[in-house]
């Protein structure tokens, strides 16, 4: 049995004209422990997909099943590092990650949580600033608090919703390859959302994309066949990775090119009624109102 499963599942916001047909049928299945990027257009449905599977939405159709079982919430099951952090500014990392402490462990003692939140600031190098509040560290800083707030909720899943596209590539780097090292060592299953592909070939076992909006659907699988653990600078001279990126980008322009040419071509027409014999001379009886007032 898959981990995670979503079976013809779509999802729309709104009623009437107002209607969005955001996802449309996305049949989705991960194992335990493997790693999946989903790369995606802007607006196409990322957050939607990464929001039905961590229990803040619902679908409208299908099922999305967590070990077999239906979602019915968000659970201590999944843990979720977002784009914005989205961390309590009034409080320090340590103040930060024992939030989530707090929420798992609620039969520990006060020295347990202490250690445990010694680990999970240690695993993401930020023992150094411990004490600090958000408003005090950088943004790739900050992203480690987040992730160390969902890794210290020991989640079997990691959801991340764009985690690292606000960094600069530098620091984008380094916290892939630390992500990757947490994934390895704790044997999570990881569901990326990523706009980059490049950061899902060195990230990801498999990487799905998903097609542009409304109604968007998954594209077809493919998969990252390269050993680990991938070392940017040496895989970007790798035959394989070359080629992976670019039939990954080949099919993006081409599923991308072909939603634009669909949109151009497709007109929506006005309600015209069919013109009657007798209304023809309404129309010439018009034009020469118009000549005659102006
Ligand atoms: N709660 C909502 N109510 C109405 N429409 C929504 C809601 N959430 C998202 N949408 C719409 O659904 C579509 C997909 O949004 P979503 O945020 O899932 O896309 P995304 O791929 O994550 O976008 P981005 O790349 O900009 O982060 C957009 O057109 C958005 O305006």
């Amino acid at each position: 049995m898959a981990y995670l499963e979503l079976k013809n599942v779509s999802k729309s916001y709104g009623t009437g004209k107002d209607k969005v047909e955001v996802l449309k049928n996305i049949n989705l299945s991960v194992e335990e422990g493997e790693f999946v990027a989903i790369v995606g257009f802007t607006g196409s449905g990322k957050t939607t997909l990464i929001n039905l599977i961590n229990g803040l939405e619902f679908p409208d159709e299908g099922e999305v099943l967590l070990q077999g079982k239906p979602i019915t919430g968000p659970g201590p099951d999944r843990g979720v590092v977002f784009q914005n952090y989205s961390l309590l500014p009034w409080l320090t990392v340590a103040q930060n990650i024992k939030l989530a402490i707090d929420e798992v462990y609620t039969s520990s003692s006060k020295k347990e949580k202490t250690a445990l939140i010694k680990k999970y600031v240690d695993m993401v190098h930020l023992s150094h600033a411990i004490d600090k509040k958000p408003a005090e560290l950088s943004g790739g800083m900050r992203q480690r608090v987040s992730v160390a707030r969902a890794l210290a909720m020991n989640p079997k899943m990691l959801l991340m919703d764009e985690p690292l596209s606000a960094l600069d590539a530098l620091t984008r780097g380094t916290l892939q390859e630390e992500i990757v090292n947490i994934w390895g060592e704790d044997k999570k299953t990881c569901l990326l959302i990523t706009n980059d592909v490049d950061e899902g070939v060195v990230m990801a076992d498999r990487i799905i994309p998903l097609k542009p909006g409304p109604k968007a659907e998954l594209g077809p699988n493919f998969k990252v066949d390269l050993p680990r653990p991938r070392v940017i600078a040496e895989i970007n001279k790798n035959e394989t990775y070359k080629h992976l990126r670019n039939e990954i980008l080949e099919y993006l322009i081409a599923v991308g090119a072909s939603r634009k040419s669909e949109k151009t071509t497709s007109y929506e027409l006005p309600d015209l009624k069919p013109v009657m014999p007798g209304r023809v001379k309404w129309g010439i009886q018009r034009r020469k109102e118009k000549q005659q007032f102006f």
